[in-house]
């Protein structure tokens, strides 16, 4: 049997899933969706803490998963200058419809990864004109500071090797592949839209590039 030289094996371009991520606890958390698993996670690397929703034994692949941004006033104060709370429900009720699926909550994306109290100064920039990414630019922050190697760690965690991704984020898909995790279909998490968020999914749209083209049956005022 020939060996292949070590370097040649080392120089492989095999993407590498993110290590730093320790699994500390799993306990079982019933909600109002159904019972899950709630599996909390310490990331080392970036000294930041995620929790996982594990509904059902999720299994390996095509596994529908939702990556889910922290976005406490939407998350939690049902704000409706964005539509993530709506997307966190919508998430969860189509992983409890599919018999098992994961919810992994990343905090530490907060604010597209710039932090609460900096994301409340961008809302404040955009009551007074800006869009979402100026909103950032005008404080000098980065218009998306959100890495997913520990989203991708966690996954690795639980077993899943592939998934069916709830995100209408193009980059969300492409950073989990870079990450070793494909994706293997990207599923719409489309919410109907409020007068109170409309220029803001619209921004997404024109300059983050989300996939929202449900937008097109609402036109101005
Ligand atoms: N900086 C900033 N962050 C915001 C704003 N509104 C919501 N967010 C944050 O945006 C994050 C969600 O990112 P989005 O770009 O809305 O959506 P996404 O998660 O990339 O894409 P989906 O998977 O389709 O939901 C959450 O962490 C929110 O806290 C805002 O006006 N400015
Ligand atoms: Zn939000």
């Amino acid at each position: 049997m020939t060996r292949k030289p070590r370097e040649a094996v080392r120089s492989l371009p095999v993407p590498v899933p993110h290590t730093g991520v320790e699994r500390v606890v799993s306990v079982p958390l019933p909600t109002v969706y159904g019972l899950s698993t709630a599996v909390g996670y310490l990331d080392h690397e970036r000294g930041e803490e995620h929790m996982a929703l594990v509904f059902g034994p999720p299994g390996t692949h095509d596994v529908l998963t939702r990556l889910h941004s922290e976005c406490l006033t939407g998350d939690v104060f049902g704000s409706q200058h964005c539509e993530c709370g709506e997307q966190l429900d919508s998430a969860l009720r189509a992983v409890v419809a599919a018999g098992h699926g994961v919810v992994v909550y990343l905090r530490g994306h907060e604010g597209r990864g710039i932090g609460l109290v900096a994301k409340l100064r961008a809302m404040a920039l955009q009551a007074d004109g800006l869009d979402t990414v100026d909103a950032n630019l005008a404080l000098g922050l980065p218009v998306d500071a959100r890495d997913y190697g520990a989203a991708a760690g966690i996954l690795h965690d639980l077993g899943v090797r592939s998934v069916r991704l709830l995100s209408n984020n193009l980059r969300k898909r492409e950073a989990l592949v870079r990450y070793g995790i494909p994706v293997s279909e990207q599923v719409p998490l489309l919410t109907p839209p409020c007068e109170s968020n409309i220029a803001y999914l619209r921004a997404k749209r024109q300059r983050l590039g989300h996939h929202l083209p449900h937008l097109d049956a609402y036109t101005d005022g």
